[in-house]
C-alpha cells in the first residue's frame, strides 16, 4: 500500500525511481541540444524541417503501436478496461496531430509524401513494431507509450516556460505537446504504467511472476530514451 499511497501522492511510484537512476539519459531525451536550440531561438530551419518531415513518418507507425497497447489494455482481466479510455483519447489526439502535420508542413514547405524516414527512424519504428507482439505484456507496453509521450511533453514545455527565445513561428509546435492537456494525459498514462509495475513488482516478491516483467519494462524504458535521442541527433544531421 506504501508504494501506492506514494504513488498517488504523485511523489513516487516506480517510474520516478526509474528515472532517477537512469537520470542522464532522461536528461539527453528531454533536453537535447535541438530543443534547446527552439528554445533559446538559435535552431536552424532547415534541422527543424527534417524533424518535421520524419516525425511524421514516426506518428503513422505511432498510431499502430498505440492501437496495440489499446487491445492490450481490453485483454487485460483487472481494472485495466478503464484505461482504454485514456488510450483512446490519446490516438484522438493522434488524429489531430496527422491532421496538423500536413497544415505544418505545407507552412514549411516540407513535401511529406517525398519524405522517406532516415536509419534512426527506421530503427525507432522497428523497436515499436517489435512491442506491438501480442507476447510483449501490458505492463512493458504502457511503460514505453507513456515515455515515449512523455519525452515530447517534457521537451516541448521547456520552450514554453518563461524567459524562453522560442521563435513565435514555433510557438504552435511547442504547444502542441507542451500544453497543459497534454501533460494531464501523459500524467493519466503514468499512473496506469505505475499501478501496473507496482503490480510486477508485487509479483515478483511473491514469486508469483513468471518472466520478469519488471525488469523488461526498465530495459524498454531505456530504449525508448536512447532511440529518442537518436531521433533528435538525426534532425541535425546533414544527411
Ligand atoms: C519521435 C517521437 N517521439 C514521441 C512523439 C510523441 N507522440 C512523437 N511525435 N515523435
Amino acid at each position: 500500500m506504501e508504494g501506492k499511497a506514494k504513488e498517488e501522492a504523485g511523489k513516487g511510484g516506480v517510474i520516478d525511481t526509474w528515472l532517477r537512476k537512469h537520470r542522464l539519459i532522461y536528461i539527453g531525451a528531454t533536453r537535447h541540444p535541438f530543443i534547446l536550440a527552439i528554445r533559446d531561438g538559435t535552431v536552424n530551419y532547415s534541422s527543424f524541417k527534417k524533424w518535421l518531415g520524419q516525425d511524421y513518418i514516426f506518428v503513422r507507425e505511432f498510431v499502430a503501436f498505440a492501437a496495440s497497447v489499446l487491445v492490450k489494455a481490453w485483454k487485460e482481466s483487472d481494472d485495466s478496461k478503464g484505461d482504454t479510455e485514456v488510450i483512446l483519447g490519446g490516438m484522438a489526439g493522434l488524429h489531430d496531430e496527422i491532421a496538423w502535420f500536413k497544415k505544418e508542413a505545407s507552412k514549411w514547405g516540407v513535401e511529406l509524401s517525398e519524405t522517406v524516414p532516415q536509419k534512426a527512424n527506421q530503427v525507432y519504428c522497428r523497436f515499436l513494431e517489435s512491442l506491438m507482439s501480442p507476447e510483449v505484456d501490458y505492463t512493458v507496453a504502457i511503460t514505453v507509450f507513456w515515455a515515449i509521450e512523455a519525452v515530447y511533453q517534457e521537451s516541448f514545455a521547456h520552450c514554453l516556460e518563461p524567459d524562453t527565445n522560442t521563435p513565435p513561428e514555433l510557438q504552435e509546435v511547442c504547444q502542441r505537446w507542451g500544453n497543459d492537456g497534454f501533460g494531464q494525459y501523459c500524467h493519466s498514462l503514468k499512473k496506469i504504467a505505475n499501478r501496473l509495475l507496482e503490480k510486477a513488482s508485487d509479483d515478483l516478491i511473491m514469486g508469483k511472476a513468471g518472466d520478469d516483467v519488471l525488469k523488461k519494462a526498465e530495459v524498454e524504458l531505456i530504449r525508448v530514451l536512447e532511440h529518442e535521442v537518436e531521433f533528435w541527433n538525426m534532425s541535425r544531421g546533414t544527411a
